[in-house]
């Protein structure tokens, strides 16, 4: 680290910009540069300052005091002050954290009242599971879906080894609530198919990728992101630690897109638990079901056998057996992902789509 040159205070009372008068308010920082947070490593932050873009320069910051406990994660936007130029040995610090557009939370289990924010800004939860190899596991997923309903994502589910099983079955169980679904598979040659249809699908966005050990994340990481052992390692070149240990997110450049993309690893994150997650907000991403449930009783749960909820007569009231059977199949999912939530899922139950 450089000898302390340069902080925010120097920066607030900036010789040539001494007319502006100070108020009460905390001073702009007028000269900040805006960057996107691509990793966290114990209170190092790796930024870019004109991320996707042609000056793209990648800067470690630490986070400057006036931000206090507030967490900078991957994903969020940031304004930097101080040494930017990402020349060996600078620091500059981050002053500002912007709005965040989404925030994906986690809490380590359903009772757990501390809740993490893991990642902001993302448009997209890649759910990754295999079809065979291991199992795929529905629990799971409900989860995640609802995990990621709550942070206002969308949700793709990426269905790899395609190759061992069919994904017919889970495809038509979460097609109903609104999980696009993208199949991979391994190829005579080795190579993964279906990749372009992943990268297509996330382009111009950030996209967070989760999934159990063994289900092909890092196989798809690694396909979408050719230099990712490298990109993490360039993380490693800047904060001057031998080996990136860090099991928090990382944000990783996806060439080859038309706009900038971005996936975010979370090689620490197994599951979601759900104690944060409030079940109206759930009912939020189902613009549909929501509109009917404002003809619920007063403190309707929702679920399956609650006295007069208006979703079951949503049902029955379909004009055609096709209707009705589509508005079966999304009210039940999305009971489904209520129970996720309320953690009353039978623990035995068997975890195979039926
Ligand atoms: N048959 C088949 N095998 C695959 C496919 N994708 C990945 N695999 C294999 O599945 C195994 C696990 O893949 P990884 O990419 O390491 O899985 P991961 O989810 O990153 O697991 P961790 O590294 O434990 O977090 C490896 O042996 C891969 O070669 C696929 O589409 N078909
Ligand atoms: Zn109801």
């Amino acid at each position: 680290m450089p000898a302390r040159a340069f902080d925010e205070r120097d920066v607030r009372i900036r010789p040539g910009k001494g007319s502006r008068p100070r108020t009460k308010q905390r001073p702009e920082h007028a000269d900040a540069r805006t960057a996107m947070v691509v990793a966290v490593d114990r209170g190092r932050y790796t930024v870019l300052v004109d991320p996707g873009g042609s000056d793209e320069t990648r800067v470690l910051a630490m986070k400057a005091r006036e931000l206090g406990r507030q967490r900078v994660v991957p994903g969020d936007r940031v304004d930097v002050v101080g040494d930017t130029s990402g020349d060996d040995g600078s620091l500059a610090r981050i002053v500002r954290i912007g709005d965040r557009r989404t925030v994906l939370r986690r809490t380590a289990d359903d009772t757990d009242p501390v809740e993490r924010v893991i990642v902001a800004n993302a448009d997209t939860l890649v759910v990754v599971t295999a079809l065979a190899d291991p199992e795929p596991r529905t629990r799971m997923i409900d989860r995640c879906v609802a995990a990621a309903y709550d942070a206002r994502m969308d949700v793709v589910l990426a269905l790899t080894k395609a190759d061992l099983a069919s994904a017919d079955e889970l495809t038509a169980m979460y097609a109903p609530i609104g999980v696009e679904v993208v199949v991979t598979r391994r190829g005579d040659d080795g190579a993964i198919v279906g990749l372009d249809a992943l990268r297509d699908r996330l382009d111009g966005e950030i996209s967070v990728l989760v999934g159990h050990s063994g289900v092909g994340k890092s196989t798809l990481v690694n396909a979408l992101v050719p230099d990712a052992r490298r990109a993490i390692g360039r993380v490693n070149d800047v904060t001057g630690r031998g080996r990136h240990t860090s099991t928090s997110a990382v944000a990783l450049e996806v060439p080859g897109t038309r706009e900038p993309t971005w996936v975010v690893d979370t090689p620490g994150v197994r599951s979601f638990g759900l104690a944060h997650v409030d079940p109206a907000h759930l009912l939020h991403a189902f613009a549909d079901l929501a509109a009917v449930a404002e003809e619920c009783p007063r403190g309707c749960t929702h679920l399956e056998g609650s006295p007069d909820c208006a979703l079951d007569e949503w049902v029955e009231a379909a004009g055609d057996d096709e209707t009705r059977a589509a508005r079966a199949a999304r009210l039940s999912s999305f009971r489904r992902l209520l129970l996720s939530r309320l953690g009353t899922t039978d623990a035995d139950a068997p975890d195979r789509p039926r």
